[in-house]
């Protein structure tokens, strides 16, 4: 099976135009103000008008206050919602909207537990544990922690990009890669090469 790739943290149109017209299955936008990558409604407007048909768009919130995701939700046309602190089962499948949880991986992280808490989710998204961050960190983590086994779709993150994209699809097996500062020239500044790159690295795992 095609290992599906998710860009997060646009915040330029071109951006964004140029990754989905290289290949990219979804775009990312980060509703987080901390974020360097944050984006508000009227810009994520800007980039969701410019995309052509069939790249998805998934709205990342970071422990957000349930107004401002229904907020985004009422202006734009969102297919899957990442929820990216916290937040129970609960507080994600009241939207009527797909979702992906993001799960902070730690040597003591029980992915089967968290499988069956977040049983409704469209995937699990497992990102780098960091003290000081909610994530876009940069930084991998030690992929022998995901059990071979899991009944929700992976999509592996964390650090990722052209160097080692290959050795995770061929470690791991995920449903889908989520890259972020691997394929920036600056925070929130995407870099066409990079991209290309990246693309390029699964796309050949994938044929092998
Ligand atoms: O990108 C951010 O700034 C961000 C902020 C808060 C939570 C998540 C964020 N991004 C997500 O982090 C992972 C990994 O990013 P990276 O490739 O290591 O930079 C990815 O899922 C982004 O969606």
């Amino acid at each position: 099976m095609r290992t599906r790739v998710k860009i997060c943290g646009f915040t330029r149109v071109e951006d964004a135009v140029y990754a989905a017209h290289a290949g990219v299955d979804a775009i990312g936008l980060v509703f987080y103000p901390p974020s360097p990558r944050h984006v508000d409604i009227d810009q994520a407007i800007k980039i969701i008008s410019a995309l052509p048909a069939f790249v998805s768009v998934v709205a990342l919130f970071v422990d957000e206050q349930e107004a401002k995701i229904r907020e985004v939700l009422h202006y734009l046309p969102v297919d899957c919602l990442q929820f990216h602190g916290s937040e129970p089962a609960s507080a994600c499948r009241i939207y009527n909207t797909r979702y992906i949880k993001a799960v902070s991986m730690q040597q003591d992280t029980d992915i089967s537990a968290l499988a069956t808490h977040y049983h409704d989710a469209a995937g699990l998204l497992l990102d780098t544990y960091h003290p000081a961050a909610k994530g876009g960190t940069g930084h991998q983590f030690d992929w022998s922690l995901i059990p071979k086994l899991h009944p929700l779709p992976i999509i592996l993150a964390g650090g990722l990009d052209a160097s080692n994209a290959r050795l995770a699809i061929q470690t791991v097996k995920p449903y889908a890669l989520d890259v972020s500062s691997g394929v920036e020239a600056g925070k929130g500044i995407k870099d066409d090469l990079k991209i290309s790159a990246f693309l390029k690295e699964i796309n050949e795992s994938d044929k092998s």
